[in-house]
């Protein structure tokens, strides 16, 4: 059998793109999910368990089950508005879930981990590089639920010899360019997927988020990076833990950065069509620029993202929207 790596949020948007890539470079991905914003459909690639990361017995029954080489750790809450919200979701689901995972990992004797961590934990640097030696300063209880879980994989790399791979992700946008899968979150909240529904006339309006941001058109600056080039630096990651090298952390982006303003400018070219909008309020936790400035990716795994221009991503979504799969 082929070996196993078991991917937590397997049938989330990002997990259910890493299951195929997996799939597709010789493991066997089995999604571990609780399906509480992920899709049964999404699971294509590999058996899914169905469990949450806070039932350890039901973890322990996966991992003796499957004994995995490597575990990819994609569920989590993700939202930074509703971390605002309810910062003890955020750290129940995040923090003390990721803990049992973790001890879960070491108890199957598993030493390989792969982590979804995010550019959420820099907080808001204006004017500052962000790559993998930036102080993190989260503003939000998301960003700050990611580095804590980025901590404890220090602690336990150094206690029991758990080797980690972290991946901080800028802003992740496409989907798969054959649409076998793609991003449907429920309830949606993320920029690019909001819009082509209003673009599709399936929301009245995309609302934009604070038009006063210190940035030239005053809507908020992110790094968006495609979903398949993302999965794809996974693999590496998962190959440069097999190969036995250090824990490392490495920030994915493009490191090239559009406004909200600029976003649906590039939508409106890409589909041809206009983006009914509604000038709104900023949204609390949201930082005004967000822009990876690392190459460690590209040099050090030898990363090379080959979607991730925003044309491009915005086109792969369309195409995805259109898919007879898509739910909006
Ligand atoms: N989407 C982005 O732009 C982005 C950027 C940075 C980091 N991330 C990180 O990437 C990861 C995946 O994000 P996504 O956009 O695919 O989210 P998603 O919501 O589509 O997927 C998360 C999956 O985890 C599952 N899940 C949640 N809580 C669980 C639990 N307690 N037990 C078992 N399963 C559980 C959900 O059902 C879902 O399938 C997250 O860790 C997120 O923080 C995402
Ligand atoms: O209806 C909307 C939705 C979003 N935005 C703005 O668009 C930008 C992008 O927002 P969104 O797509 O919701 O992504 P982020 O809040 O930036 O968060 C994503 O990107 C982060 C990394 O930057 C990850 O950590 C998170 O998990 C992921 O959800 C932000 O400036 C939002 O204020 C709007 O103006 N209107």
């Amino acid at each position: 059998m082929a070996d196993v790596v078991l991917v937590t949020g397997g049938a989330g948007y990002i997990g259910s793109h890493a299951c195929k890539a997996l799939r597709a470079a010789g493991y066997l991905p089995v999604a571990y999910d609780n399906l509480s914003t992920g899709c049964r459909e999404a699971v294509k690639f590999g058996p899914l368990e169905e469990g949450d990361l806070a039932d350890r017995a039901r973890l322990d029954e996966v991992f003796a089950k499957w004994q995995p080489v490597a575990v990819m750790h994609f569920a989590a809450l993700s939202l930074v508005g509703e971390s605002m919200k309810d910062p003890a979701k955020y750290w129940r689901t995040n923090v003390l879930c990721g803990l049992n995972l973790i001890e879960a990992t070491l108890a199957a004797g598993c030493r390989n981990f792969v982590f979804s961590s995010t550019c959420a934990t820099y907080g808001d640097q204006d004017g500052v590089v962000l790559n993998e030696d930036t102080p993190q300063y989260p503003i939000n209880a998301y960003g700050g639920s990611k580095r804590a879980i980025e901590d404890m994989l220090r602690d336990f790399g150094a206690s029991h010899g758990l080797n980690s791979v972290i991946f901080r992700y800028f802003n992740v946008a496409g989907a798969d360019p054959q649409a076998e899968v793609g991003e449907q979150h429920v309830p949606e909240t993320h920029l690019i997927p909001l819009m082509l529904d209003a673009i599709a006339g399936k929301r009245p309006a995309l609302t934009v988020f604070g038009s006063d941001y210190p940035t030239p058109d005053g809507t908020c600056i992110r790094d968006y990076v495609h979903v398949s080039d993302l999965v794809d630096a996974h693999v590496l990651g998962l190959k440069w833990l097999e190969a036995g090298k250090p824990s490392r952390v490495f920030c994915l982006g493009s490191g090239e950065g559009y406004s909200v303003r600029e976003v649906i400018a590039r939508s409106r070219e890409v589909t041809n069509r206009e983006v009914p909008i509604i000038e709104g309020d900023r949204r609390p936790g949201d930082a005004a620029k967000l822009v990876s400035g690392s190459t460690r990716a590209l040099q050090e795994l030898g990363w090379t993202p080959q979607r991730s221009a925003l044309s491009t991503m915005i086109a792969d979504a369309w195409r995805w929207h259109q898919a007879p799969e898509y739910e909006s």
